[in-house]
C-alpha cells in the first residue's frame, strides 16, 4: 500500500487548482494499492509541520498544492526529518518557479499521470543557516519589492503586480544599497550591492533565465550579485534578463557557488523561496541530491 499526503494551501495562488483537489484524490484513491490523506494549512508553519508528521507517519509521498511558499516549508519539514518521503508539486501558487521549471502539469488529469507513473530525480537543496530552500534565497532590492506586493494585488495580478510594484519603487529610488562582505573559495571581498539571488533553478520571481547556467542537481547554487549600479544599468539587466542574456553586464557578477558567507552592515532581511526566511548575515551551503521530486 502507497500512502500520500497532500498539503494543501487553500489560499494560495487564484484558488483555482485547488478546486480540482477532489478529482485528483478520486483518481489516486481508484488505484487498488493507495492511501491519500490531506491536509488543508491555514497559516505559516502548517505545511512544515503537517510535513514534519507526515515523515513520521510513514508516508511515502507529500504532493504540496500550493505556491512556492508552501513547497518550501514541506522541504523544510522533509530535510530535517530522518526518514525522507518522495516530493511532488502541484503549482498552485501565484508564481511556482520551481514546478514551473519542472514543467510539472497543471490538468488534474497528467497530473494524477505523472504521480502514477512515478518517475523521480534527485535534487539540490539550499540550506541559509538552518533553513531549507529548494528554488531561491535573495536579499536587498529584489525581494524588498515582492514582499510589498500585498497578496489581494497577486492574486489578481499574478506576476504583474511584481512588476509594478518594482517600477514604483525604483522610480521613488527610496532603496539603500546593502554593504555586504563575500567570503568564497577562501577570498574575501567587499561590495555594496543592490541585491544577490542565489539560485538552484533557472527560474526566478517568474523570470525563466535569472541563473541562465543552474542545474538542480549538480551540488552547486548559482550567485548573481547587482552591484550599486545607476538606474538606467539595473534596467538593462532587468531587460536582458527576460532572455537570459544578462549574465555577462559589466554590472554583474555570476558565480557558481558550493558554500559561501555573507556579513552585511546591520540586519538584512532574507527571503527563501519567495517569503520571509530569516536574515543576514547568514552562510550558505548546499545538501546535493537533498530530496527525491516526481517529474513528468
Ligand atoms: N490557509 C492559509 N491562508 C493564508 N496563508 C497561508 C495559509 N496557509 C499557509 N499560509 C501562508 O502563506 C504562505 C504563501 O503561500 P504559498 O506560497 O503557497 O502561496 P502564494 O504566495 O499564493 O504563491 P507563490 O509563493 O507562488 O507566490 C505560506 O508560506 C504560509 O506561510
Amino acid at each position: 500500500m502507497e500512502k500520500i499526503q497532500i498539503i494543501c494551501n487553500p489560499n494560495a495562488g487564484r484558488q483555482i487548482l485547488q478546486k480540482s483537489l477532489p478529482k485528483l484524490i478520486n483518481t489516486l484513491q481508484n488505484q487498488k494499492n493507495i492511501r491519500v490523506d490531506i491536509n488543508y494549512t491555514t497559516k505559516a508553519l502548517d505545511a512544515k509541520n503537517m510535513a514534519i508528521e507526515g515523515c513520521h507517519q510513514e508516508y511515502d509521498l507529500i504532493i504540496t498544492v500550493g505556491g512556492d511558499g508552501t513547497v518550501n516549508e514541506v522541504v523544510n519539514g522533509i530535510m530535517v526529518s530522518d526518514r525522507k518521503p518522495k516530493l511532488a508539486i502541484y503549482p498552485a501558487g501565484t508564481v511556482n518557479d520551481f514546478g514551473n521549471y519542472l514543467k510539472i502539469p497543471k490538468s488534474v488529469e497528467n497530473f494524477s499521470t505523472m504521480i502514477l507513473k512515478g518517475n523521480t530525480t534527485k535534487v539540490d537543496v539550499g540550506l541559509a543557516r538552518e533553513r531549507y530552500f529548494l528554488n531561491v534565497a535573495a536579499a536587498g532590492l529584489l525581494p524588498e519589492v515582492a514582499h510589498r506586493v500585498s497578496s489581494e494585488a497577486k492574486t489578481v495580478l499574478g506576476k504583474f503586480a511584481y512588476y509594478i510594484e518594482g517600477i514604483k519603487e525604483f522610480s521613488k529610488l527610496r532603496f539603500k544599497p546593502m554593504k555586504i562582505t563575500l567570503k568564497h573559495n577562501g577570498r574575501e571581498e567587499e561590495k555594496e550591492i543592490l541585491f544577490f539571488i542565489l539560485a538552484n533553478s533557472p527560474s526566478v520571481g517568474g523570470f525563466k533565465y535569472v541563473a541562465p547556467q543552474a542545474k538542480i542537481n549538480d551540488g552547486h547554487l548559482d550567485l548573481l550579485i547587482v552591484e550599486n549600479n545607476q538606474l538606467m544599468d539595473v534596467a538593462g539587466i532587468f531587460l536582458k534578463a527576460l532572455m537570459g542574456n544578462h549574465t555577462n553586464h559589466p554590472g554583474l557578477q555570476y558565480i557558481q557557488v558550493q558554500e559561501f558567507t555573507i556579513h552585511t552592515e546591520g540586519i538584512v532581511d532574507l527571503d527563501l523561496d519567495g517569503e520571509l526566511g530569516g536574515r543576514l548575515p547568514a552562510n550558505f551551503s548546499v545538501k546535493k541530491h537533498g530530496i527525491e521530486v516526481i517529474i513528468p
